[in-house]
Order: C-alpha cells, then sequence, then structure tokens
C-alpha cells in the first residue's frame, strides 16, 4: 500500500471559491477525480473572492502560497477545480513550476485511461481534440519538428498554428465519420429495431452509485444468466463507458429493455456531454428513468441534483423516473423498502432486487389493462406477438378461436380491437 502511493504522482488541488455554497462539494469531486485518475492528493488551497483573476485565475500572493505548500509536500502537479483558458494554464504553470491541470483535463484523462470498446476510445478522442483546438498556440507549436519538410514556404507561428489546427480539424472529422459507422453497428440500435415495443428502462445516476450491480442483480435475478451477460462493476469513478442494453423477462410474464450507461459527475465537460451523445441515447428514449443513488454517502443530496442538472443538460425532461436509494446494507436503516414512488434497497441483496423490479413493473405497465380476447386458430402470428408484448394470463384452445386473457398496453388495445369479446 505505501509502496503503491509512493509510485503515485503527488498533486495540489485548489479552486477560487466565488461563494459557492457547494465549493466544498467540488473540491471533494476534485480530490475523488485527482485519484482516480491514479494520483495522491497530497493538500489543498483555496481563495475566496468576488472573481477569478482573468490572467492567472488566483491572484499573486495566493499563488506564491501555494508554490510553497505545494514544493514542501512534493507535489509535481497542480490541479484546479474550474476550467481554466489557456492563457491561465501556461501563466500558473510558469508562476508555480508545476504541471497545471484543470478540471475538465482531468475528467478527460480518467475517460480516456477508462475507455475500452471502440467506440467509447472515439468518443474520448473526440472530445479531446475540441478541448485542445482552441488551445492551440503558435509558441507550443507541437509539429515544430516538421520544419524543413513540405512547409518551407510558410512563414513560421501563425501558419503552423493554421497548419495545427487544419490538422485537427481533419481529426475531428474523420473520428465523427468512424463514429457514425461505429453506431450503425450498435446492438443498440439492432435492440431498438426489433424490440420497440417492448418498455425501455434505463439506469442512470451518479458514478459508483452502484448502476452496473443494480443491472447484474436483475440479470441474476431474471434472465437464465451467462457470465458474459453480465456487465462490469468496480468500486471507481467511470467504470462504466459504454451503454449495455439487455433482455429482463420477469416471472410474472412482463419483459422490458433494460440499459446501463456512464455516470455522472458535477461539471461534465461539455464536449465530453456531446460526445457521448449515442451513448446517453438510451437515457433519452427510455420510458423510465431508475436514478440510482448512494444512499451510504454524506453527499447523497448533492449527488441527486448533480444528475439531474446532467439529465437537463443532456435533454433529458418528461420522463418518468423512480429513485433508487442503494447500499442500504451499508446503512443502518431497514431494507429493502418502497417509498411512495422510490425505494430503498442493495444492489448485492436478491430480496431487494425483486421489490425493484416490482416497482419497475408497477410503473411501466401502470397503463396496461386486462382484456378477454378471442383470436382465430389459425393466428398463430398474434398469438406469438402478445406472449412477447403482453402479460397473457390465461389462454384456453376452443374448437373454434383461442380464448387469450392478457394485460395489453394501450397501443395493442388498439391493434387487437378486432378480437375482443
Ligand atoms: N455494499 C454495497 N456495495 C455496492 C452496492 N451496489 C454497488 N456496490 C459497490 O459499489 C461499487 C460501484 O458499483 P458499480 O455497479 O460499478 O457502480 P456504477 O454506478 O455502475 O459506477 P460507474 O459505472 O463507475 O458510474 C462497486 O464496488 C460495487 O461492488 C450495494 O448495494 N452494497
Ligand atoms: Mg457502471
Amino acid at each position: 500500500m505505501i509502496d503503491n502511493q509512493s509510485k503515485k504522482t503527488k498533486a495540489f488541488i485548489a479552486g477560487v471559491n466565488l461563494n459557492d455554497p457547494n465549493f466544498e462539494y467540488y473540491m471533494t469531486e476534485l480530490a475523488n477525480l485527482t485519484e482516480a485518475n491514479n494520483m495522491e492528493v497530497v493538500g489543498r488551497a483555496q481563495q475566496n473572492a468576488e472573481k477569478v483573476v482573468v490572467g492567472t485565475y488566483f491572484g499573486l500572493g495566493k499563488i506564491n502560497e501555494i508554490k510553497a505548500m505545494a514544493q514542501g509536500l512534493k507535489a509535481k502537479v497542480l490541479i484546479i477545480n474550474d476550467e481554466l483558458t489557456p492563457v491561465q494554464i501556461r501563466n500558473l504553470e510558469k508562476l508555480t513550476k508545476l504541471r497545471v491541470i484543470d478540471r475538465t483535463e482531468l475528467i478527460l484523462e480518467i475517460f480516456s485511461s477508462r475507455a475500452r470498446t471502440k467506440q467509447a476510445k472515439l468518443q474520448v478522442q473526440l472530445a479531446r481534440l475540441q478541448y485542445e483546438l482552441p488551445r492551440l498556440h503558435p509558441s507550443e507549436n507541437n509539429l515544430d519538428q516538421q520544419r524543413g519538410g513540405g512547409f518551407n514556404n510558410r512563414g513560421a507561428g501563425e501558419s503552423k498554428l493554421e497548419l495545427n489546427r487544419r490538422t485537427i480539424g481533419k481529426q475531428i472529422s474523420a473520428i465523427k465519420k468512424e463514429l457514425k459507422a461505429v453506431a450503425s453497428q450498435e446492438e443498440l440500435k439492432s435492440a431498438r429495431r426489433n424490440q420497440n415495443h417492448i418498455p425501455k428502462v434505463a439506469l442512470v445516476g451518479y458514478t459508483n452509485a452502484g448502476k452496473s450491480t443494480t443491472m447484474n442483480g436483475l440479470l441474476k435475478t431474471f434472465t437464465d444468466e451467462k457470465p458474459d451477460k453480465q456487465v462490469f462493476v468496480k468500486n471507481m469513478l467511470f467504470a462504466t463507458l459504454d451503454t449495455s442494453v439487455r433482455r429482463i423477462d420477469m416471472d410474472n410474464n412482463f419483459s422490458f429493455i433494460l440499459s446501463d450507461t456512464v455516470g455522472f459527475i458535477s461539471k461534465l465537460p461539455h464536449n465530453l456531454v456531446e460526445s457521448f451523445k449515442a451513448t446517453l441515447q438510451e437515457a433519452k428514449d427510455a420510458d423510465l428513468l431508475v436514478n440510482v443513488v448512494d444512499s451510504s454517502d454524506p453527499n447523497m443530496i448533492q449527488m441527486i441534483r448533480t444528475t439531474q442538472e446532467v439529465l437537463n443538460e443532456i435533454g433529458v425532461k418528461d420522463i418518468p423516473m423512480i429513485t433508487a436509494y442503494n447500499k442500504a446494507d451499508k446503512t443502518d436503516r431497514n431494507y429493502p423498502q418502497i417509498e411512495g414512488n422510490d425505494i430503498l434497497y442493495s444492489a448485492i441483496d436478491e430480496k431487494s432486487i425483486k421489490l425493484l423490479a416490482d416497482l419497475i413493473t408497477k410503473r411501466v405497465f401502470s397503463d396496461y389493462e386486462s382484456f378477454n380476447l378471442k383470436l382465430p386458430l389459425a393466428a398463430g402470428r398474434d398469438l406469438a406477438y402478445l406472449h412477447e408484448h403482453a402479460q397473457v394470463t390465461k389462454e384456453d384452445y376452443e374448437d373454434d378461436g383461442i380464448m387469450i386473457t392478457a394485460n395489453i398496453s394501450p397501443s395493442d388495445q388498439a391493434k387487437f380491437k378486432q378480437y375482443l369479446v
């Protein structure tokens, strides 16, 4: 443990507090993000101010203070709680002699290291390039080495900057093209196409709240689970960067499509949210959101608010929601327990998972109604359809037809009107 710690880059974290009541919470998140990026937080500082200094973010006095503290603590990196301008980063690096990383860059680095699938890798790359593009600067020309190549006729400085911009611009459009191609092969697409009459339920929420564990719990309880169908779970921020979509067939004959996706955190970089549009689409298309919350975390309330803010940013609105207070086993409260629209549960407890599934069913199928139908004996396809999309509770074969009792969705009620008895 100690060995491991000493190998990690030592980081000093700091921010300007513009009289924000949530400042402490953002700094806690920043510390967690820093650890998630495999760095050790050795110290922190803050400056209370009315506004940030345009050229240097902090005032000079505070910068000298931070420099001295960071040196004493052998920090190599200074991590800032806000997104900085390129000028602020450069000036802070000059004045502190530390590498400076802003909050956006930190989150992008974590996402880069976590991305495993092609789609996630491309999405992160896109966000990174979009972050870098406006930050290119003539004095930091990373194509300098190519001087003398084919660019002799161009003047120094400005034109090389343009060249860099063009190169990045081309990379951005190539990645966008590739992303489109990947998305069209996506399993979610086919799931959407084939199963568009089955209600869709999306797990959303703060990172590390237990969304993937909840999905695995539902898969284990309600499907002939094969281990390769389970999704990746780990105690770290942003374990999941993709969307997994699975079908859940419950014992009571109801089915729904369940999706698990990337978790949220405050001030998610706008570029990142933009690039992950395809990944977040499943939440936008859902009939019901299950907002998974870590009820054992002292910052639970802020985490719920953060989730709401990110959902607003990605344009998710007017979708019914269950708030699912997870990790109750780490609290002293009785669980599982339904409280109105919400549930207190533990994703690693089977009884909890069954109760959560009941609650989901009640919400998703609330507008289904029970009907008696008489299908012609030859209507095999309609019968199969009903088994797929409705809850068939009774099925009797008679000489002149099949008598069915089933809970049916409003749209299917219209479709089967001719068979109603
Ligand atoms: N004790 C306890 N631990 C849980 C519970 N649910 C999840 N965990 C643990 O919490 C950690 C995060 O769980 P995940 O399911 O990966 O969380 P997530 O919301 O998918 O996280 P991201 O994908 O990173 O956004 C893991 O170590 C889980 O084992 C629970 O009900 N009780
Ligand atoms: Mg996950």
